[in-house]
């Protein structure tokens, strides 16, 4: 319902004050209404935004691993757009996951620097990157696993993976239990236009975890086959490797911890 409040597991506190700021909002709500019979306008319809001017207020704790390179992607590309769907509900899972406790995105500093080099150049084609996912905990990836195990949550199937059984999603690929995205030069992200900020049409969302979002998919119009290829050119001059399943995922080919799993929380 409101996805800023969304992780059953690693959430409670916050989902106990949400609803003690609903139950006060409700009760200011009741008191500064004139009682006309009428129904008075819902208390629901002005939580969600107060709730989300919240989510863009948290600030950064700056808990990165010390020494180790590790930096917050818009500090070095500011001029990117961050939906970071993983703090929210708006992912496959429909709740927050699992170590993602800010908006933020984080990656290696020499990911960071290849990605503003790509950034830089497709804002001379009237593009701007937007960065869904950086690194990614692997608290968070061990939750994705035990979330596929489960076929009663299928919360969110229709919108992100209505042809595949989510049992099979690390089987055929779309997930991975031992992601790049933990070693730190892992990104998720896509296109959007650097007049408007609205998303360019890449023949399927990010994270829809079925065969349309292979590079080279079957079905595609020419202008989300053109707008895959422009991503994908830019990303592999500066030295990122296209994953052929999802049109969103590059890595750092030279990335600086080719082995090591982290799992600092995102904070
Ligand atoms: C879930 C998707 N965003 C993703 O990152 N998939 C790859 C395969 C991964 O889990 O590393
Ligand atoms: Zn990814």
């Amino acid at each position: 319902m409101y996805p800023f409040l969304k992780n059953k597991q690693a959430s409670r506190p916050a989902q106990k004050m949400g609803l003690f700021a609903l139950t006060a909002l409700m009760l200011i709500t009741c008191v500064n209404t004139p009682s006309t019979g009428s129904t008075a306008a819902s208390p629901k319809q002005t939580e969600p935004a107060a709730i989300s001017s919240k989510a863009s207020e948290i600030t950064k704790k700056y808990q990165l691993p010390k020494g180790k390179g590790f930096v917050y992607l818009d500090e070095v590309i500011p001029s990117a757009a961050y939906d970071l769907r993983y703090y929210t509900g708006d992912n496959f899972i429909g709740e927050r996951i699992d170590g993602y406790n800010g908006p933020f995105a984080i990656l290696t500093l020499r990911a960071a620097r290849a990605l503003k080099k790509v950034n830089d150049d497709l804002e001379t084609q009237g593009y701007r990157l937007k960065i869904i996912d950086a690194y990614r905990p692997q608290k968070a990836v061990d939750l994705f696993a035990r979330w596929s195990k489960d076929p009663l949550d299928t919360e969110m199937k229709e919108r992100f993976y209505p042809d595949v059984d989510k049992k099979n999603l690390f089987k055929q690929g779309y997930l991975s239990s031992k992601s790049g995205h933990s070693r730190g030069s892992t990104v998720d992200l896509t296109l959007v236009y650097k007049k408007t900020g609205e998303e360019v049409d890449m023949g399927s969302r990010v994270d829809f975890l079925g065969s349309i979002s292979a590079h080279g998919a079957d079905g595609l119009t020419k202008a989300q086959r053109t707008a895959r290829y422009v991503l994908k050119t830019a990303m592999v001059k500066q030295g990122f490797k296209p994953y052929s399943k999802e049109w969103w995922h590059y890595t750092l080919k030279n990335e600086p911890y080719p082995s090591t799993y982290f799992d600092f929380d995102v904070e």
